[in-house]
C-alpha cells in the first residue's frame, strides 16, 4: 500500500470539497453570520450541539466566542450543549438520547437566541429534536449539514439558514464545516468589532 498516495489523495479529496463548497455556501455564511450577530447585538446566546466530531466542533465554536478567536475583544455568550457529562448521560438514562440536547435547551434557549446545530448527514436523532425544541423556543437555528440535508433541512424554517456541504463523505463534510465555523468567528467579529487594517 502506497501510504503517501493515500495522504495526497485525502488533501486533494479536501482541496476539491472546499472548491466545490466556495460559491455554494459564501452566501449563506455570510446570513448565518448575520443572524448571530443580530442575537448577540440583543443580548441573545449561541447554544450549539453535534454528535462525534461535531461535538467537537460545536465546542470549538463556542471556546472561540467565549475566550477568543484572532483578536483581543470582548468574551460573546456561547454555550456546547455537548459537555455536560452528568446532564447528558443523565437524559439518556432516564428519557432517551434523542433529548439530550432538547431538554438542554427547552431549559436554556431564550427566545432569540441561536442554535448552531451541526450533523454531516443531517439525520441525527438528538440534533432533530435540538431544533424543534429551539423552535418552540422562538430561536433561529444555523444548520451545518452534507449530503442531502436529511432530515433537518425539513425541518428548518424561512428564517434559518442551512449550510450544506455538497458532500457525501463525512471527513470532507466535517472538513468544511470547521472552516465554516472560522469564517462564521472570523465575520462576527468584524461585524461586532470592525476590521482590524
Ligand atoms: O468524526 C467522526 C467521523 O469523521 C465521527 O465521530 C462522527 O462525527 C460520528 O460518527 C457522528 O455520530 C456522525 O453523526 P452525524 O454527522 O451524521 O450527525
Ligand atoms: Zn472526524
Amino acid at each position: 500500500m502506497d501510504l503517501q498516495a493515500r495522504i495526497r489523495q485525502l488533501f486533494n479529496d479536501s482541496i476539491e470539497t472546499k472548491a466545490r463548497a466556495v460559491d455554494v455556501l459564501t452566501p449563506q455564511i455570510e446570513l448565518a453570520s448575520q443572524l448571530m450577530v443580530n442575537a448577540l447585538l440583543g443580548e441573545g446566546k449561541i447554544l450549539a450541539c453535534g454528535n462525534g466530531g461535531s461535538a467537537g466542533d460545536s465546542q470549538h465554536f463556542s471556546s472561540e466566542l467565549l475566550n477568543r478567536f484572532e483578536r483581543e475583544r470582548p468574551s460573546l455568550p456561547a454555550i456546547a450543549l455537548t459537555t455536560d457529562s452528568s446532564t447528558i448521560t443523565s437524559i439518556a438514562n432516564d428519557y432517551s438520547y434523542n433529548e439530550v440536547f432538547s431538554k438542554q435547551i427547552r431549559a436554556l434557549g431564550q427566545p432569540g437566541d441561536i442554535l448552531l446545530a451541526i450533523s454531516t448527514s443531517g439525520n441525527s436523532g438528538n440534533v432533530v429534536q435540538a431544533i424543534q425544541a429551539a423552535h418552540d423556543r422562538d430561536m433561529h437555528v444555523v444548520a451545518l449539514t452534507g449530503r442531502d440535508g436529511g432530515e433537518m433541512a425539513a425541518l428548518l424554517l424561512p428564517d434559518d439558514v442551512e449550510i450544506r456541504v455538497p458532500s457525501r463523505v463525512t471527513a470532507r463534510i466535517q472538513e468544511v464545516h470547521l472552516l465554516a465555523i472560522h469564517c462564521l468567528c472570523d465575520l462576527i467579529d468584524r461585524q461586532l468589532f470592525g476590521s482590524e487594517e
